[in-house]
């Protein structure tokens, strides 16, 4: 579900935004092939489709992450590639490779370090230069961005008023502070993932708008601010006109240079010369792909509203809340207002919150009775989840099933609160703990983190509507869409805020 919906709307919005592609309509056989790569925190995924967008082929290729200390998380940028080389062999086999028409890359905002010959540096003291990559959710520069929310400079005013520990100016100050000699004297090249990777598949450095805009205090129109740089420590990055973190910037699936090299070529089992897009974050990738869906034909409530009263909600290891309006809005605590980052002439507003899949992975991985759930659920043929939420269903009895947690609550900022609160120092909490740890005790615990979730995607809906937004849809995608009971607890506790409660579980559910 979760990566047909995204590279559903890949294919919709990404290349037509970029105005390179038409989709024709009936029924002809596939004569055009697009091939689209997902980078996710967890794994690699690559599908094929068709010039109608219909998925053709998909695979999946996990991918290695370090935590070399508490609070830091490390890739590789290699590792990255290769698994995306994987991945693409074998979507494209056994087609035509002259029908490939262009290939298109998102990924996770983590920050890539390269040297001056674009060979990975080393972003751990360790000097394991395989490592050359701080992920998003590394919280390592919490000294830095500190300092930096202190200058309040007016580009803060575009990132929520308080800049977050996951973006990358904090991140830069750190290797600058920590690293000097091995790491921050030596780079060439600070890349957002998504641009490394098409930067390695055409040789182009162009930076996307959308990563720029979101991750590294660019402004669409103004550009970068000087002043900034100077002020929080970084002014070296102004030297050359910006080279080493980028000075030319395209929109989002813009044509690349001349295309695929014949080097990535030959690594990703295509055809040289073939288009290659600007990418986008991976959350923005799945947020075009739900904001642009086509949903007439299906009874849907929000089949007649706008596209601005629309949220992606793109939960994977993390959730991220993207809305779009045509105005600005400035939202305490929620990213942007960001312009054309994602979808063109639109602003957008991107709340979060920074560990969900992740969360209810621990939480139910780390309770003593996972490695009875993991026995029955192998018996069964299923997936943990679908255990649980049956178990859930022969648990509840007569009632329904959110009351199972009356006496059981879970606070899950276990990573800090990225939206609305924009406090990276909370933690989280369980209250109504007992003494006993079966399996019950699990499937309600787990049930809790889920409803905890949720409401934490209701606030951060309150906080954007209080600002001016009017949402009435969530469009949900990303690996916990699959999930029936995260999906249902999304529905039945944002959806009682005075709206119809109907129209809004079954947008959800259909999504
Ligand atoms: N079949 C499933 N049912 C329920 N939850 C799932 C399923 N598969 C994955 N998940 C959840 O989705 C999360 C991963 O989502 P995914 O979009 O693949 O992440 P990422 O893009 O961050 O790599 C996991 O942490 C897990 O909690
Ligand atoms: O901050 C981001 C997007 O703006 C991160 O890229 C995103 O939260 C990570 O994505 P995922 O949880 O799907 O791996």
């Amino acid at each position: 579900m979760e990566n047909e919906l995204e590279w559903w709307g890949l294919e919709r919005g990404y290349y037509n935004a970029g105005g390179a592609m038409a989709v024709p309509s009936g029924d002809q056989k596939p004569e055009s092939y697009y091939v689209g790569v997902d980078v996710g925190t967890g794994s690699v995924r690559a599908a094929l489709v068709d010039q109608r967008g219909t998925l053709v082929a998909f695979a999946e290729q996990p991918i290695n992450q370090w935590e070399p200390q508490f609070n830091h998380h490390e890739q590789s940028s290699e590792d990255i590639w290769a698994a995306c080389c994987v991945v693409t062999k074998k979507v494209v086999q056994g087609i035509d490779l002259n029908q490939i028409r262009g290939l298109g890359f998102d990924a996770t905002c983590s920050l890539v370090v390269l040297d001056k010959q674009f060979r990975p540096l080393p972003v751990n003291h360790e000097g394991n230069s395989h490592q050359n990559i701080i992920m998003w959710l590394d919280h390592r520069a919490v000294s830095q961005v500190h300092r930096i929310n202190e200058t309040k400079h007016s580009v803060l005013q575009y990132v929520g008023g308080v800049m977050s520990v996951e973006m990358q100016a904090p991140k830069l100050l750190w290797l600058k502070e920590n690293l000097r000699e091995t790491c921050w004297d030596k780079a060439g090249h600070f890349f957002d993932l998504p641009d490394f990777l098409s930067w390695k598949a055409t040789g182009v450095t162009a930076r996307s708008l959308c990563s720029l805009v979101c991750k590294w205090t660019y402004l669409a129109e103004e550009g970068w601010d000087d002043s900034f740089w100077k002020k929080v420590g970084l002014e070296d990055l102004i030297a050359d006109n910006y080279s080493k973190i980028g000075n030319q910037v395209l929109p989002p699936g813009a044509s690349l240079g001349n295309g695929l090299t014949p080097e990535a070529a030959k690594d990703l089992g295509l055809p040289a010369g073939i288009a290659v897009a600007a990418s986008l974050i991976d959350a923005h990738a799945g947020g075009l792909g739900v904001i642009g869906a086509d949903v007439r034909g299906y009874g849907l409530a929000c089949e007649e509203q706008p596209v601005t009263s629309r949220l992606a909600v793109i939960c994977g290891t993390s959730s991220c809340h993207i809305g779009i309006s045509k105005d600005p809005i400035f939202v305490s605590g929620v990213w942007g207002p960001y312009f054309s980052a994602m979808v063109p002439g639109f602003w957008l507003n991107e709340g979060g919150q920074s560990v969900t899949g992740k969360l209810i992975d621990h939480m139910v991985q780390g309770h003593a009775a996972f490695p009875e759930l993991q026995a029955k659920a192998t018996a069964r043929c299923q997936s943990v989840y679908a255990y649980l939420n049956s178990h859930l269903d022969l648990i509840k009895k007569a009632q329904p099933v959110g009351f199972l947690t009356v006496d059981l609550h879970v606070w899950p900022d276990f990573h800090g609160n990225r939206s609305p609160l924009a406090d990276l120092t909370l933690k989280g909490m369980v209250t109504g703990l007992k003494l006993s740890q079966d399996l019950d005790d699990l499937a309600i615990l787990y049930l809790a983190t889920i409803q905890a979730i949720a409401f934490g995607t209701r606030l951060i809906i309150e906080a954007m509507e209080a600002a001016g937004h009017s949402i009435s849809t969530l469009f949900l995608c990303g690996g916990l869409s699959k999930n029936p009971l995260f999906v249902q607890m999304h529905a039945d506790i944002t959806g009682g805020n005075g709206k119809d409660e109907q129209s809004w579980e079954s947008c959800v559910s259909q999504t």
